[in-house]
């Protein structure tokens, strides 16, 4: 049956280029591979109009009619391979036929070329290829005849025979391009692992990178740590050729000092020989001096005792005269000085007789006091009289002296004086010369110490005259005896000092404090009694000798009477108490005297304060200042004959405080 044979070589040829198809679809184009499209398949139609027979029947027998079919004609490229593009039409096919389309033809999509095919490659392929001209309405070949079954036959199985050509060679080409697709497979795999390693060398690359750059980091500080350091290494080396240069020169320096050394170190045993015999004369010259410090303290006790004996033999009481100068430096004719000695004076005065002129009678009153001083006499002259006294005080003897006189008598000018040199009074010459023996002593092993006070009695008041706090916190005195006799007064300054200085520097204060007090109506230091005290306590220790003992200095107040003065008020109250304590210091003078077992000492502050100072046990000096002018001769006579009453004393022997 050629219709049906016929019908089954074309199924037998359709079934072919079916399972090329398919053979394609799953080798050439692998699904796991990532194509971007799948190859064609033949739609289902076209196959069951193809194929019905296809397949239930044996392909076996066409193929045995093919071979037998001489010269097939040529075929047709059964696929082109594409690019984006769609290839042109086969020039092929005829194109006046009309071709039938198989349905469901093939288009793959492929890369630029066969060779260089990726997953991305699309292949086009065109089912014209696979057909018979008969049926695709191509081909150029003759055209048989409707009856010519047997040509159309053997024109399929030649058609057939091309097709396995081209499916063997193509069947070649996929071996080949899966091949090739396994080395590139491989050659991916291959570059993936090289771009895995060179990943994981450009990390090493970058770790390197970073420790690099750490390094560098490193490196450039230590470039800047070596700038530095070899700065300082400049600088050092600077310094090391400055102190080379100075060490040279030190050298150079020692070796002179060496040198002079070595000298010295000679100079100084010559000298140590020499030392040796100047101590061995400082030894026996110590010897020298102690015997002679011995000698010079048994003489200074010689002198003492002689000292006091002549004191004694001059009376423990005695009086100085003082006539003060009148303003243009003459004497008055009614006080007469002896010119033979200086120790008399005589107050004359002329009485009117009541008979006529012819009649007047000279009237002399006499006095012999321990020394008389005329109006030219210098301070440093009358102190002289009296710094064998000074002495006695610090030879442990209490001294005494004070100024008795009128108001404008001299007596502040006496005890006090001026501020110059030549003009200073017994105070300041006192104390100067207390200072100098005390030093003079000090080589004798004697030490000393002073304390200065300085009391004002005004109206049996007593006022400090060292005070320098407020005026109005003043405080109130009170003249206390201890109980080793000694007395003190409450409340007053007692200032140690030290130097003569300081002892003027006092004197002044209270001179100051003595002038605010008095006013223009008041000539209160007139009407007051001031007493420096300088307490004197002395030691030798070498020797175990201390002695003690006051040095009193006494301005006393005008001693002028009341009758004379006609005073009231303020000035009578004044006048009595001035005039009460003098006629009772005269009074425990007298006592003292005449050793009477009381001695009324506490009768007034004057003499209760000078308690110490007065008395057997201390040796007094009085001056009685006069005036010269020819009215005060009332006042004159009146303290002179005070001064005689004084001087007519004698009051027992002194004895030294020491122990
Ligand atoms: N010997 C003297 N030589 C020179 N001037 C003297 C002498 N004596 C006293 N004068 C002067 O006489 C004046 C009165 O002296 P001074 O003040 O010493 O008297 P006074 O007795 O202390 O008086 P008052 O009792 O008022 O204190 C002073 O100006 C003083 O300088």
């Amino acid at each position: 049956m050629p219709d049906r044979d016929v019908a089954g070589d074309v199924n037998v040829n359709a079934g072919a280029v079916f399972f090329f198809l398919i053979f394609c679809s799953d080798h050439i184009f692998p699904p796991q591979q990532n194509s971007v499209s799948r190859l064609p398949v033949m739609s289902s139609k076209r196959v069951l109009t193809a194929s019905n027979s296809l397949e239930n029947h044996d392909c076996q027998p066409a193929q045995k009619k093919m071979r037998k079919e001489p010269e097939p004609t040529k075929p047709k490229a059964a696929a082109t391979i594409i690019g984006n593009r769609r290839p042109p039409v086969a020039t092929t096919r005829a194109p006046a036929a009309k071709s039938v389309r198989v349905a469901g033809a093939a288009t793959v999509a492929a890369g630029p070329s066969r060779g260089e095919m990726t997953d991305n490659s699309r292949v086009c392929v065109s089912w014209d290829a696979f057909l018979p001209p008969s049926i695709s309405g191509g081909g150029g070949g003759t055209r048989r005849h409707a009856w010519d079954l047997k040509g159309k036959v053997s024109d399929m199985e030649g058609k057939i025979a091309n097709y396995q050509g081209k499916l063997k060679s193509a069947s070649l080409e996929n071996e080949q391009l899966k091949g090739s697709m396994a080395q590139k497979q491989l050659r991916a795999a291959e570059m993936e692992q090289e771009l895995q390693r060179l990943r994981a060398q450009l990390s090493d690359y970058e770790k390197n990178q970073q420790t690099l750059l750490a390094v560098q980091d490193e490196l450039e500080k230590t470039i800047s740590d070596k700038n530095t350091i070899q700065r300082d290494l400049a600088n050092l080396k600077a310094k090391f050729t400055v102190m080379e240069t100075l060490r040279e020169s030190q050298e150079v320096e020692l070796q002179t000092l060496k040198m002079k050394l070595s000298v010295q170190e000679s100079t100084v045993a010559r000298l140590q020989t020499s030392l040796r015999d100047s101590e061995e004369q400082v030894r026996s010259l110590m010897e020298t001096v102690a015997q002679q410090k011995d000698d010079i303290h048994a003489g200074e006790m010689e002198r003492r005792q002689l000292h006091n004996t002549i004191q004694e033999l001059k009376g423990n009481i005695r009086v100085f005269c003082r006539v003060r100068p009148l303003v243009d430096g003459g004497l008055s004719e009614h006080i007469q000085l002896s010119t033979n000695d200086n120790k008399m004076l005589a107050l004359a005065k002329t009485e009117e007789s009541h008979v006529g002129r012819a009649g007047d009678t000279q009237k002399s009153y006499n006095f012999s006091f321990d020394r008389v001083f005329g109006p030219k006499a210098s301070q440093q002259e009358v102190f002289d009289e009296i710094s064998l006294l000074v002495q006695s005080a610090l030879d442990g003897y209490n001294v005494c002296c004070f100024a008795y006189g009128q108001t404008g008598s001299g007596k502040t000018f006496t005890m006090e004086g001026d501020d110059t040199e030549e003009t200073m009074g017994v105070i300041p010459r006192a104390v100067q010369q207390m200072f100098k023996t005390a030093k003079r002593l000090e080589e004798q092993g004697w030490q000393f110490t002073f304390t200065a006070s300085f009391v004002e009695i005004y109206n049996e008041t007593l006022r400090d005259l060292l005070y320098t706090g407020k005026a109005n916190k003043r405080p109130e005195h009170e003249i206390r005896k201890l109980a080793n006799n000694d007395v003190t007064v409450t409340n007053l300054t007692y200032q140690k000092v030290c130097s003569e200085d300081q002892v003027l520097n006092l004197i002044a204060l209270a001179k100051q404090n003595r002038s605010t007090a008095q006013t223009n109506l008041n000539d209160r230091s007139s009407r007051s009694h001031s007493v420096f005290q300088l307490a004197i306590e002395g030691g030798n220790a070498g020797r175990d000798i201390n002695c003690k003992s006051t040095l009193c200095l006494v301005d006393l107040a005008g001693s002028e009477r009341m009758l004379k003065s006609q005073s009231q008020g303020e000035r009578f109250k004044e006048m009595t108490a001035i005039n009460s304590s003098l006629s009772n210091l005269g009074i425990v003078i007298t006592a003292l005297a005449n050793k009477e077992n009381y001695i009324p000492y506490r009768n007034s502050k004057l003499t209760y304060l000078l308690q110490g100072c007065l008395g057997g046990n201390s040796k007094t000096l009085m001056f009685v200042n006069i005036s010269p002018e020819p009215d005060s001769f009332g006042e004159t006579l009146n303290s002179l004959r005070f001064a005689s009453k004084v001087n007519d004393c004698v009051i027992g022997t002194a004895t030294a405080n020491r122990k």
